[in-house]
């Protein structure tokens, strides 16, 4: 289907967008179960970088769902093309010279491997968002859980489809321990460790 595509390089390049903004460019890939935090801390980590004058923009699953991937459903078939666009999506940011900040469950290891592979070395970086399935279930945000426990949500993550947990993540921030704003200081932290903001 790309046989008679050719690609069209851009006069401007990657680096001179980091240089324009002052900053470099990279996804924060959070990953974790239903109401375990990414949205949160994804929406804290972003506002705190815009106070830092980064520019950054937070990708979230429900948003998406809404617009963008809109008709994609929760079969592994439809997680699969859910990621892989966001991917995609991630790297059109990134290639913009903006912080990406993206809050999909993302479930599958090999999806999200797929996505890293589509950065360069230290762009992507993965944020596992730590927190027992007893500890979402009990804060059952949505109510969804309810739901899903009663049978009526098929395929909910961690109860009737799986979620495999990252086996090398850059980061892992334990949400039922910490505060929001302890777990967005932790991110930040790395950030600047890395020297990346
Ligand atoms: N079956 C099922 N399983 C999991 N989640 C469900 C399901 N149905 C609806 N929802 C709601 O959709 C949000 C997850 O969408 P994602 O795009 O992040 O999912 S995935 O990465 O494609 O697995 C998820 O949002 P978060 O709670 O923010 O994770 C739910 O609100
Ligand atoms: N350290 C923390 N980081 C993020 N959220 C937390 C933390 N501690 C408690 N929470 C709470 O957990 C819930 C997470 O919900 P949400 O961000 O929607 O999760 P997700 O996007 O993973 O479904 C929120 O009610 C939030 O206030």
């Amino acid at each position: 289907m790309t046989e008679h595509l050719v690609w069209h390089p851009s006069l401007v390049t990657k680096t001179d967008r980091q240089l324009l903004n002052g900053h470099k460019s990279f996804v924060l890939w959070f990953t974790g179960l239903s109401g375990s935090g990414k949205s949160t801390l994804a929406n804290e980590v972003d506002r705190q970088l815009y106070k830092l004058g980064v520019k950054s923009y937070v990708l979230d699953g429900d948003n998406i769902r809404h617009g963008l991937n809109k008709g994609l459903g929760f079969s592994q078939e439809d997680r699969i093309e859910n990621i892989r666009r966001i991917g995609e999506v991630s790297r059109l940011f990134v290639d913009s010279g903006q912080v990406v900040l993206t809050a999909f469950i993302s479930p599958l290891r090999e999806d999200r491997e797929q996505v890293r592979k589509l950065f360069e070395p230290g762009e992507f970086i993965e944020v596992f968002i730590k927190c027992p399935l007893e500890v979402c279930e009990q804060r059952d945000v949505k109510g969804l859980y309810l739901k899903a426990r009663r049978g009526e949500i098929r395929e909910f993550t961690g109860i009737s489809s799986p979620y495999e947990i990252p086996l090398k993540p850059e980061l892992i921030i334990d949400t039922a321990l910490g505060e929001v704003a302890e777990s967005a200081r932790q991110v930040i932290d790395y950030l600047r460790g890395e020297g990346l903001i």
